[in-house]
């Protein structure tokens, strides 16, 4: 059954820090070269799908704009209205930002780096002031005024990156979709999951085992109230999927 709405959702390519498995959160990592070709992929995709869309929505940072740039330049669609908001950034990794996921997990065990990783509600330690990326962050320009300083994370679990996720997809998303409007989102691994876990009414136990492979879109359809009909059918062969999807796995393990 067709759904009465569609959206396409897609992780950006591959970052730098990705490559070199470090926990980035909002920090502006530029794509890598395998990202930008994840990217290019990610639009012929899209041209081939037939997928044609009326407005964007994406996150403040380079790695999902570029992402979305190159979608939107390869499908013949660059004309289209683009909106950024920090609600879909990256979850903030906290204290963790910049350190690498695999010598985390030897140091404080696999177990721990799961749990910091994926579990719904346990943040990673805060962002000291003294915390190497603390300044580039909270001075950053592109932050001044929104969001306000006191909703301004130090540290996010996936439960309180939903909770400022969540307004922006009920007050200016749905709003856009029950309108008829055709959308894409670019955004990150778990600003995405976030918005799946609402959508598909997942558990806190669900969500844990889910892990979004960079540069891949998906789509939705939803039906008149919302529900997904479709849930999650990615633009790629499966084979690709389950192996891109493995690899974010891994980069947990301590090797
Ligand atoms: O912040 C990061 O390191 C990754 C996600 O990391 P994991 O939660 O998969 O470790 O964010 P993204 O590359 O989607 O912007």
């Amino acid at each position: 059954m067709a759904g009465k709405y569609k959206i396409v959702m897609v992780r950006h390519g591959e970052s730098e820090w990705n490559q070199k498995n470090l926990f980035c959160g909002w920090v502006d990592a530029n794509l890598s070269e395998a990202g930008k070709s994840e990217a290019l992929a990610a639009g012929k995709a899209v041209k081939e799908a037939g997928l044609k869309f009326d407005v964007a929505h994406t996150s403040l940072l380079t790695r999902a704009q570029v992402t979305l740039n190159s979608i939107l330049t390869e499908s013949g669609q660059t004309g289209i209205p683009i909106e950024k908001t920090w609600r879909l950034n990256e979850r903030h990794y906290g204290g963790l930002t910049g350190l690498n996921k695999s010598e985390t997990a030897a140091k404080y065990g696999e177990e721990q780096v799961l749990i910091w990783r994926r579990s719904y509600d346990v943040p990673p330690p805060p962002m000291e002031p003294a915390h190497p990326y603390y300044d580039a962050i909270v001075k950053d320009p592109r932050y001044a005024g929104d969001p306000k300083p006191e909703e301004f994370p130090m540290n996010e679990s996936l439960k309180l990156t939903i909770a400022r996720t969540l307004p922006y997809w009920n007050d200016t998303i749905i709003p856009q979709l029950k309108a008829g409007k055709k959308i894409i989102i670019a955004a990150h691994g778990n600003s995405l999951r976030g918005i799946v876990k609402h959508l598909d009414n997942l558990t806190d136990e669900q969500i844990m085992g889910l892990n979004l492979p960079t540069g891949i879109p998906f789509v939705y359809e939803l039906d008149e109230n919302l529900k997904p009909v479709v849930s999650m059918q990615f633009l790629g062969d499966e084979e690709t999927v389950r192996k891109a999807i493995e690899s974010v796995a891994n980069q947990g393990k301590a090797k």
